[in-house]
Formats: structure tokens, sequence, C-alpha cells
């Protein structure tokens, strides 16, 4: 329980920031993954000063068609900040800005070690020369760096590259060294690693980022609306703090339809052994239909339109996709739709995904929250080669 217990933030002592992004080619969902270690680095931090974590904006993402360039959404357009809250305290980067200015004491690029590897693992970080372009540029009238992020010049009095090897916590060193530091930039946070994957830790701050009302509610209306499920039936209701939801395994049921998260564009190139045909995919999606006993499949998908129409007519069942208004669009775009499609393809009966795609992953993790039965939950989809792995079964600790 006191693990669980929010962080004790002394409001004597003056608030310390701490700032991250991840690599621009990162998607979604992989970022979302990024936000844990650090949220986590957070409340390491908290035992020695009074941290706050600021929220890199959404935007400019790979795979976002419906969002232009420059456009960026706030976290509280996706996720619920009072729960986020709960477990480290967070904050938008345009209030930062609001209060603080554009402004950074230190800023650190974090990057790989580019000597020769010595085949001996440590934990370390050194600072180093810059192995990436990192595009912010040195003023010498003023002795700032300067540069474009989240469509603001941020300014930073220092600029250093740091090459590093180990979890998010093999920086506390670093962080708390500073003490004149009030706001430090951790940029590509995604080169630490988890400080504990899969453990308590893990799943605490993950269970904090729970959904923005708003798409809840549309998920929840679709769900009722057209697939004939709602929380009471399906035993999926959870408590108003996440804190307090710690079902058992099988005690959600489900909705009356099994849900696939079929990821194709980039992954039917890039993963090409593991990713089934349209025609592979019905033939598994017709054979679980029929295991299940339903007659209904909601299908989450990044494909063109075409392919889902070509899927419809391969399917033995009724195939149904979720189609976003434009007022959704407007509010979240791409991002709202995806998050969406999550809730809906968690709250199904049965579910199976995509090998290695991390937006199913995050579908894996929410029906854990809820309790289902792990073999509904570990799923995928074959491709043509003969040896498919199922997905390792990252059980919830509490
Ligand atoms: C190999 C890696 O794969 C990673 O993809 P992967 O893990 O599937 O997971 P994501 O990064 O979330 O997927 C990329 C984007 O594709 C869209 N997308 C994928 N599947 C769906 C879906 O079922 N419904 C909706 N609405 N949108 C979907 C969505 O915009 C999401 O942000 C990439 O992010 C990395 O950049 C890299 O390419």
């Amino acid at each position: 329980k006191e693990e669980e217990e929010s962080c004790e933030l002394g409001s004597e002592r003056s608030a310390r920031y701490l700032l991250y992004d991840v690599n621009p080619g990162e998607g979604f969902n992989l970022r979302r993954d990024v936000y844990l270690r650090i949220a986590n680095l957070v409340r390491k931090l908290n035992q020695f000063d009074n941290w706050v974590l600021v929220l890199p904006p959404w935007g400019n993402l790979y795979h976002w068609r419906n969002v232009p360039r420059g456009t960026y959404f706030p976290w509280k357009a996706y996720f619920d900040m009072p729960s986020l809250n709960k477990w480290i305290q967070v904050m938008e980067f345009e209030d930062y800005v609001k209060v603080h200015g554009p402004r950074i004491r230190s800023a650190y690029v974090l990057q790989h070690y580019d000597e020769e590897w010595s085949g001996n693992w440590q934990e370390k970080y050194d600072e180093r020369p810059c192995v990436n372009e990192h595009s912010f540029i040195f003023r010498e009238e003023d002795e700032i760096w300067h540069g474009m992020k989240w469509g603001t010049v941020l300014e930073m009095q220092q600029l250093k590259c740091l090459s590093v090897q180990g979890y998010a916590s093999s920086l506390l060193p670093l962080l708390t060294k500073e003490d004149d530091s009030r706001s430090i930039y951790l940029r590509r946070s995604e080169t630490v690693l988890h400080d504990d994957f899969g453990g308590q830790w893990y799943w605490s701050a993950r269970r904090s980022m729970r959904f923005a009302a708003s798409l809840l509610k549309e998920a929840q209306r679709f769900r009722h609306e057209v697939l004939n499920s709602d929380d009471t039936h399906d035993k999926t209701q959870v408590k108003d703090d996440w804190r307090d939801t710690k079902p058992e395994h099988g005690t959600a049921l489900g909705g009356p339809y099994i849900s696939v998260h079929l990821r194709r564009r980039d992954f039917v190139h890039a993963r090409n052994s593991e990713i089934p045909s349209l025609k592979k995919a019905a033939k598994q999606i017709n054979q679980i239909l029929k295991r299940e006993n339903l007659t209904t499949v909601f299908v989450a998908t990044d494909a063109p339109a075409q392919e889902v129409e070509e899927l419809r007519t391969l399917v033995e069942g009724v195939l149904v996709v979720y189609e976003p208004s434009t007022e959704v669009l407007q509010r979240g775009g791409d991002g709202a739709v995806a998050i969406i499609d999550q809730i809906i393809c968690s709250h199904a009966r049965y579910f199976t995904g995509t090998y290695e795609s991390t937006f199913s992953f995050r579908i894996q993790e929410e029906r854990e929250i809820m309790g289902f039965q792990v073999e509904t939950t570990f799923n995928r989809l074959c491709g043509k080669n003969a040896k498919c792995e199922q997905p390792a079964k990252w059980k919830i600790s509490y």
C-alpha cells in the first residue's frame, strides 16, 4: 500500500522540473512506454527533491496522417491528468512555458556509446561528443543554446551530449548532483531502459495512465450501440481510483465480440514473414469466432480502406471497425482514434494482436488491468513463418 500512496510532495520545497522527449521516429505506443521509464525516474528523484515531470506535447508523429505538421495535442487530450498525478506530479509543457517561459537550465542529449563494445556491460554514463545531429544551435551573443521543439523556440543555458548505458535511474547521480539546475531536459529518453520492467513500479505507473474521460465515453457509446457491450454485462467495471482497482484474473468477461489488432502498412514489409496476408488473417479470425462461439469481430487497424473491405469479404461473421467523427478527429486526431480502438479491443471477450506491435502490447496491458483471463489476451496472428511464437505473458503485479 505504501508504494501506492501518491508522492508526498513537501510544498515548502520549491519544485524542480524534468523535461524529456523521445526520438521523433518513434510511434505513439513506444512513447507511452518511455513515459513509464521517466515517470519512475521522477518517483525516485522525489526522495531527494520535489520534482515535476513536464509532459512533451503530442505532434509530428510519423504515422499520423490526419494531424497537420505543427499541430500538438496536450496530454489531457488522451490521458486523465488527475490519475497521472496520483503517481508522480506532472504538468503540461504549455503550462510550464506560461510560468517559466521556454527556458531550461541544462539539456542532455542522450545517446548510446559510440565506442567499440568491450563485451562488458555495466551501468554508466559519460559526457561525449555528440554522435547524432540534435538541431540546437549555440548563440554567441547571449551564450544560449536554442532551437525549435514542440512548436516553441527553447532556450537552454547548457547543452551536453551524454553517452548512456543503463536504466533510467542510472541518471540519478547526474540529476541530483546539479542542485542549481531547476530544470533539466533529457532528449532521446528512449536511450535508457526500464528500472523495473514488468514489476510493481512498472505496473503502478502504467495503471496511472488512465484514458481521458471523453475518449472513454466515446468508446463506451460505440460498444453499447454497435457491439452490445457494456461494463456491467462485460464485468469490466473499474474503481474510480486506479489504486483501488485490483481485480483477480478471470473476473472480467468482455463483450460479445472478439477483437483483433491488425497492424498493416510498414509492418507488412518490415516484418514480412510474421504478418499474415489478409486471407490468412481471415482464416485465423474465422477459427477464433467459431471456437468462441461468437459472430462479431471488431478490427482495429491502420490498413487502407480497400484492405478492410477485402478482409470483410473473407470473414465469416460481422466485421466491425470504428469510424471517427470529424469532432473526434479535431479533438485528438489519430491519437484519439488509436486510443478509442484500443479501448474497444481491450473490452472484447478474446483478443489477438500483431507480432511485436507496441499498439497490441498496450491493449494487452489494459486487459491485464481489467482482470481478463491471460489466455484471452496474449495472442497474436501468425504469418507465413511456420514457427509462430505467441507473445510473452507479461502479467500484472501489484
Ligand atoms: C517498428 C516500429 O513499429 C511501431 O509501431 P507499433 O509498435 O505497431 O505501434 P504504434 O507506434 O502505436 O503504431 C504506429 C501508429 O499507427 C497507427 N495505428 C496502428 N495500428 C492502429 C490501429 O489499429 N488503429 C488505429 N486507429 N491506428 C493504428 C497509430 O496512429 C499509431 O500511432 C512504430 O511506432 C515505430 O515507429 C516503428 O516503426
